[in-house]
């Protein structure tokens, strides 16, 4: 039976961004409606950061036993049972799926419509049987992969994040293209898990990280056995003999790679299709959606968030952007979308990740008052203890001792941006970094390391020696 619904806010899509805005609005008593197509949870829970994150955890237990003789302990006959590493990656989704799910919503009081949903005016989206004319709206629709035009490449079995997770055999030859984050924190997984890995680059592999710190990981994991080949473009791609062979030209040189699966992780495309956006008013390009500063698209009732409104894409911006739209829309309060201020980690290990202004990008606003201070990992006491010294962090201390960015590449670096990403949205300045306590012996402390080395002169300065002998002579 047609229906027709009158709610303060229809959001479309159920991934990280659309769940959050629905969560936080119901709480406070607003009418909802969420519009789903697909599963409840999006790309995060079903076929991103969760699924990757279980798979790089199995594949982390594999690592630790081959290298746990040099603590002295022997872990004879590894064996990894790539169904089992399967079933647990599908039990760690269905374990938080609850949460995200369409009993839970309805629970909180939001009304869920399985369907697709599409304007057909500027103020009116059809999904299913439903007519839901809304006080505002909240385009959620996220993003998925962009498939590069390669000839042979649409005729081949390719994978993609949606479907590389659902391999109960772990591929011999696991060919990817594309060497940014999910490429290679796929590529290190299944290297790790004993499939043969070849990732091809056509530009940098980790081409948005400091290079710097890039290198530590692309060291590390071609030690590992994974072959990266950068500046390589992919010619073709053609049957072989047991799978997918790309055609691969490198340095003028021409080679083909046979491999048992090929998996393309060439970036991502905005969900704009099929969603009515000129029904409604709605102006796009191919990076998603435009937003001003206040997340607002060309029509004032509609805001985009997330991966489609053409910015970052991580999980924690698509939840910044819904506490933004829900204060706009519940509180009328002014909201800014403050990109400077995202962290960032890719889960390679050693993992590597930043938040605020890089280097470069300080150095062309603030030129010569910028000061970059560094500590290595091989320097902390309990990196040495565990054998993660492959590390450094990087702080970006601009005028008058002001962070405005950090970078950091090592062991449990996504846990260490926690304090970096702190400091950054507090205005913490680099003074406060060398004096906090850190509990020893920490990996954080390595943070505190850098922050001291600001003052490494202060020694030798004159005036601070003169005062010191000064203040020497009251006993
Ligand atoms: C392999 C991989 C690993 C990742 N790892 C991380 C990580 O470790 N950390 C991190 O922060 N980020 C990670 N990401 C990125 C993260 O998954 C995304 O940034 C995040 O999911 C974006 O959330 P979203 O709400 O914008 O979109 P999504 O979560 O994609 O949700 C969009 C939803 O909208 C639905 N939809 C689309 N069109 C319509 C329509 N017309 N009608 C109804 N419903 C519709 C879709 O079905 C989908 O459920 C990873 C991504 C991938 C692919
Ligand atoms: N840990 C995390 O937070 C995490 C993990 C995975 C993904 N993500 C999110 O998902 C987004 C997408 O990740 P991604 O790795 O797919 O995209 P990306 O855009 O970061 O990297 C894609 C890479 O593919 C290369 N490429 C493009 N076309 C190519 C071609 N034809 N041949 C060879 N190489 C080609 C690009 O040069 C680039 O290096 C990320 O930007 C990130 O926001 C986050």
């Amino acid at each position: 039976m047609a229906r027709n619904l009158t709610p303060d806010i229809c959001v479309i899509g159920a991934g990280s961004g659309g769940l959050t805005v629905a969560a936080a609005a119901a709480s406070f008593g607003v009418d909802v409606v969420l519009v789903e197509k697909g599963l409840m949870g999006g790309d995060c829970l079903n076929y991103g950061c969760v699924p990757s994150k279980a798979l790089i955890a199995a594949a982390e237990r594999a690592h630790a036993a081959r290298m746990s003789a040099q603590f002295g302990v022997h872990v004879d006959g590894l064996r990894v049972d790539f169904a089992q590493v399967h079933d647990h990656v599908h039990d760690v989704i269905a374990g938080i799926a609850p949460h995200d799910s369409v009993e839970r919503f309805e629970g909180l009081g939001v009304t869920v419509i399985q369907a697709e949903g599409r304007f057909v005016d500027p103020s009116t989206v059809v999904a299913g049987d439903a007519t839901i004319k809304a006080r505002r709206f909240v385009i959620a629709t996220g993003s998925r992969a962009a498939v590069p035009p390669i000839p042979g490449l649409d005729k081949a079995a390719y994978l993609t994040n949606e479907t590389v997770f659902e391999l109960t055999r772990l591929p011999d030859h696991l060919i990817i293209i594309g060497a940014g984050p999910i490429g290679l924190e796929l590529a290190q997984a299944h290297r790790r898990l004993g499939a043969e890995v070849t990732v091809v680059e056509a530009e940098k592999a980790l081409g948005r990280d400091d290079p710097e710190l890039a290198a530590i990981v692309l060291d590390r994991v071609r030690a590992e056995g994974v072959e990266i080949l950068e500046q390589a473009k992919v010619v073709r791609v053609e049957e072989g003999g047991a799978g997918p062979a790309v055609v691969v030209e490198a340095s003028g040189d021409e080679r083909r790679i046979e491999g048992s699966h090929l998996l393309v992780a060439t970036g991502r495309r905005p969900n704009v299709e099929n969603l009515g956006l000129d029904a409604a008013g709605i102006a796009f390009d191919r990076r998603g959606i435009t937003v001003d500063k206040g997340l607002r698209t060309s029509n004032r009732k509609v805001y985009a968030i997330g991966d489609v409104a053409g910015g970052l894409q991580f999980t924690h911006v698509a939840g910044y952007h819904a506490g933004l739209v829900v204060r706009s829309i519940l509180f009328r309060l002014p909201v800014r979308d403050d990109r400077d201020m995202m962290p960032r980690v890719t889960f390679t290990s050693p993992e590597i990740g930043g938040v605020g202004l890089s280097e470069a990008q300080a150095r062309s606003r603030f030129a010569d008052r910028v000061r970059v201070v560094k500590a290595a990992y091989c320097g902390n006491d309990r990196a040495r203890a565990e054998r993660t010294t492959d590390g450094m962090v990087k702080l970006v201390i601009g005028p008058r001792g002001r962070l405005l960015g950090a970078e950091i590449v090592g062991s449990a670096a996504g846990e260490v941006v926690n304090l970096l990403s702190l400091a950054l949205s507090r205005g913490v300045k680099v003074g406060q970094l060398a004096g906090f306590v850190s509990p020893y012996p920490t990996l954080s402390e390595v943070v505190k390391r850098a922050a001291i080395s600001y003052y490494a002169d202060a020694p030798k300065n004159l005036w601070v020696r003169r005062i010191v002998g000064f203040l020497s002579k009251f006993g």
